[in-house]
């Protein structure tokens, strides 16, 4: 436990940066004593740790959409943060009214963070996507205006991988046709064209987190498992890759998708797609909606081709809960897809159990507020990922330096040239395509000398953004 003299120690800390006259932009009030109270709990790395004063002026917002988890709200409340939540998604006039101010926004699936949207966020450091697709974000953009972008690369993937695996035997035994007849009050009893899953064969598209949760599942059930995936992957039990589309189309009898959504992966199952598959076959898709030509499916379908189908998203979905929503007006073949037989239809809800949402909150919870306060860039996913280990209390005079930069020749010396006059305890750079960044600590540094060395970074040619902590 942290002792009443530490955290005293620390509040004075805290009180001394606050103490500062003529600070730089970017360096500032300190947290709330929310967040203080929160220190030996939540700044766990060491017990030592220092807390790092986090931003520049004022407190730091957040904003949440699109109901994010409640584990979410209350990390990023107890640092201090002030949180404002939602639980939808914003139309993009409010949605650019409020991304002004803030300094992190947490979404989900359904807020597009273009660049359109994201060139008015002019204080914002980092993203949170509460969920394992980025496709929502223009990573890209946001990796040049120097903010990391985090998600939660697997903590739903078991939830999508059950949902599935309950979806291939509820396709094979028209469980979803039968539901909705006796809840119209009609029996029928029937088994024709109702199968067992025990042997036949699942066809995984994309072998990642989900596929190879499926994979696993599926085996358990009795079936025979192959997959395709653009990269050479171990195959789990005795599932077996397959070196074509092609391949695994003719030999399945459930296909499934869980690729991301890319310019390879639109459209990835079409007309010829569906033709290749066995007569009596089954499609589903959990990863995102343009993945499967639904228009496409919907002749499969009609046609007998393709014996049925679950889908759990598309490529419009409404951006709240509701009656009325899911309707012609968002994707024009709503009503002829509704309208067929032994086709399970779920408001992308894959990720979506109790478990999920909580790892979730917790996960970009906690990468936003390391990033917020110590920029501990790991797990970001357009970004270089760079740590230095945290600061100890007896390290009052040393301050982090977080230069995000253009990566082009030259800068380093530029860079260590400012930070001359001071040891530079430790640093850390590296880059991802035009951008770097680089973590400095450096020691000895006076109070008086923040806003000098803030102002010299600042006129650096290569800068994209600053922040000192300390
Ligand atoms: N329905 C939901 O609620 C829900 C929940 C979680 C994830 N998802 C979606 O599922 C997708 C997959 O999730 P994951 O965690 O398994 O991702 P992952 O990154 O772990 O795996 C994706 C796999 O797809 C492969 N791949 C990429 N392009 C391909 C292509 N053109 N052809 C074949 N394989 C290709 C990759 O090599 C990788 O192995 C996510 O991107 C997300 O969009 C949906
Ligand atoms: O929760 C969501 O909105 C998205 C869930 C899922 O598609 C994901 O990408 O993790």
């Amino acid at each position: 436990m942290t002792s009443p003299q530490q955290i005293n120690k620390l509040n004075n800390n805290f009180q001394d940066a606050l103490n500062l006259s003529g600070s730089a932009g970017a360096v500032s009030t300190s947290p709330v004593q929310s967040f203080m109270n929160t220190l030996p709990h939540r700044q766990s790395i060491s017990k030592q740790t220092k807390a790092l004063k986090p931003f520049s002026t004022g407190d730091i917002k957040i904003l949440l959409l699109e109901n994010v988890n409640q584990t979410a709200v209350e990390i990023l409340t107890e640092q201090g943060y002030q949180v404002e939540f939602h639980k939808t998604s914003l139309d993009d006039e409010t949605l650019i009214s409020k991304i002004k101010d803030v300094h992190a926004i947490g979404i989900r699936s359904k807020t597009k963070l273009t660049e359109k949207i994201l060139k008015h966020a002019k204080n914002l450091v980092t993203i949170g996507c509460f969920c394992i697709g980025t496709n929502q974000v223009d990573l890209e953009y946001a990796a040049k205006i120097g903010v990391a972008v985090f998600n939660s690369p697997f903590s739903n993937s078991r939830s999508v991988a059950e949902l599935v695996m309950a979806e291939i035997v509820a396709l094979a035994r028209q469980i979803g046709d039968r539901s909705i007849e006796l809840h119209t009050g009609t029996w029928n009893k029937v088994s024709n064209k109702c199968w067992e899953v025990r042997g036949k064969t699942l066809g995984i598209i994309g072998y990642g987190h989900i596929g190879a949760q499926l994979s696993v599942l599926a085996e358990a059930f009795g079936m025979r498992v192959l997959y395709y995936d653009i990269v050479t992957i171990m195959a789990l039990g005795s599932a077996r890759q397959v070196s074509t589309l092609d391949e695994l189309l003719s030999k399945s009898d459930f296909v499934t998708c869980h690729v991301p959504e890319t310019p390879e992966t639109k459209n990835l199952l079409s007309f010829p797609q569906f033709a290749a598959m066995k007569d009596g076959s089954y499609v589903i898709n959990a990863s995102r909606g343009t993945v499967i030509d639904i228009p496409a499916l919907i002749q499969a379908i009609k046609v007998g081709k393709i014996a049925g189908a679950a889908l759990d998203v598309y490529p419009h979905e409404p951006p709240k809960n509701g009656a009325g929503l899911f309707v012609d007006n968002l994707n024009p073949w709503i009503s002829d897809l509704v309208s067929l037989p032994n086709v399970i239809l779920t408001p992308h809800i894959g990720g979506s159990t109790e478990e999920a949402q909580s790892a979730i909150g917790v996960e970009v919870a906690t990468a936003l507020f390391r990033y917020i306060n110590e920029g501990n860039s790991v797990g970001s996913v357009n970004f270089p990922e760079v740590s230095l280990r945290s600061l100890g209390y007896d390290q009052e005079k040393t301050v982090r330096v977080l230069y995000i930069h253009h990566n082009v020749p030259g800068v380093l010396k530029t860079v260590n040239n400012i930070l001359s006059d001071h040891n530079i305890e430790k640093q850390y750079s590296d880059s991802q395509g035009e951008i770097a960044y680089l973590m400095a600590d450096i020691s000895n540094v006076n109070q008086s000398d923040i806003k000098d060395i803030y102002d010299q970074l600042n006129a650096t040619e290569a800068k994209i953004s600053i922040r000192l902590l300390y």
